[in-house]
């Protein structure tokens, strides 16, 4: 804890991939030939990148990045957040620049000059709504440590991390660097797991973080659970890390999420929904719901019905972001 903490200037911090999304209905066939794991999240070199592009349908080009994702959920609920992540200087970047300061996020990362462009991700969306996504992480991979603003992070209640980030070298340093500043300055580090893959090349980071007591605020979904504790069931594997971490929310789509504060074990079933249309973006959705609850003193109980609120809200259109006032959403339902 610094001698003079400063004062708490935003609700939120997140730092993550700065990436446009690139969608477009597809069929399993499609996926099947081109070797697309369904469901999943692969990187992508430019090649790849180009072939996919070139067997897509029309496409619709929505900014995306699972931690922007979140902030721009919690946004909508009224939260004060702030985004690093790294853009190129091209047309793609000021995309997701503009949308992302659209949405009343404060974006100060400068844009990154020459190649490699803006990231993107392909994303496959097919009629059961799944989503199979093919990153670009172009200018994303290459944040660098001194492109954080270590005062913002200071002033900001929690530090969001996002697992997918702490797969290349100098973002994941950059993220070390951030959670210390955090504690240093007595504020929460929260952590979304992104992906099992993450997990199998990097979970003995992530459990050390864990062990160490790095890691106040842990969101992961159940295949990303079973991966980080090598525990297949269930309960026996949140058993077996409900106690190393303050707060462990962990959604299981259809089935609603769970969360264990202090030990104590609450659930939410899922929010009943006429037509799922795309489930991109459904768990930072439901992080920005349940993060946003937590920062406002709401019981885990009701943190986690306004996570599954904007998660559903999220699956029922095309695109990560939410397409209506969450806020007014989140009113409507629960006062
Ligand atoms: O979680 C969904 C997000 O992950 C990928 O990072 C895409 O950008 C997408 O918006």
């Amino acid at each position: 804890m610094s001698d003079t903490p400063s004062e708490v200037r935003y609700d939120v911090l997140a730092i993550g991939n700065a990436l446009v999304d690139v969608l477009a209905h597809s069929r399993d066939e499609v996926l099947q030939d081109l070797g697309l794991v369904r469901g999943g999240m692969t990187l992508v070199d430019t090649a790849r990148a180009e072939e996919l592009y070139a067997h897509m349908g029309p496409t619709a080009q929505i900014s995306g990045g699972s931690a922007a994702n979140t902030l721009a959920g919690m946004a909508s609920l009224g939260a004060r957040c702030a985004f690093i992540g790294q853009v190129a200087d091209d047309p793609l970047g000021e995309v997701f620049a503009h949308d992302i300061r659209a949405a009343d996020i404060a974006f100060d990362t400068p844009a990154r000059p020459g190649q490699p462009p803006t990231g993107r991700c392909l994303i496959f969306v097919t009629p059961d709504a799944q989503r199979t996504m093919n990153t670009f992480l172009g200018a994303s991979q290459f944040l660098p440590a001194d492109a954080l603003d270590l005062e913002t992070i200071a002033a900001s209640a929690v530090l969001y991390l996002e697992g997918y980030l702490w797969d290349p070298e100098e973002p994941r340093a950059a993220m070390r660097k951030a959670i210390s500043t955090a504690r240093d300055a007595g504020r929460k580090v929260a952590f979304t797991m992104s992906d099992a893959f993450v997990i199998d090349r990097h979970g003995d980071d992530f459990r050390d973080l864990i062990a160490q007591g790095q890691i106040d605020i842990l969101f992961a979904n159940e295949v990303e659970l079973a991966a980080l504790t090598g525990i297949a069931d269930f309960d026996a594997a949140l058993a077996s890390l409900q106690d190393k971490v303050p707060v462990l929310v962990v959604t299981r789509g259809a089935h609603g999420a769970v969360a264990v504060t202090d030990g104590h074990r609450v659930e939410v079933p899922a929010e009943p929904i006429e037509r799922v249309v795309d489930t991109t973006g459904a768990g930072d959705l439901f992080a920005a719901g349940f993060l946003f609850g937590h920062v406002r003193g709401r019981s885990p109980t009701e943190s986690l019905r306004l996570g599954a609120i904007c998660a559903r809200e999220v699956i029922s259109h095309f695109g990560a972001r939410p397409e209506v006032c969450l806020s007014t959403l989140v009113e409507e339902k629960v006062g």
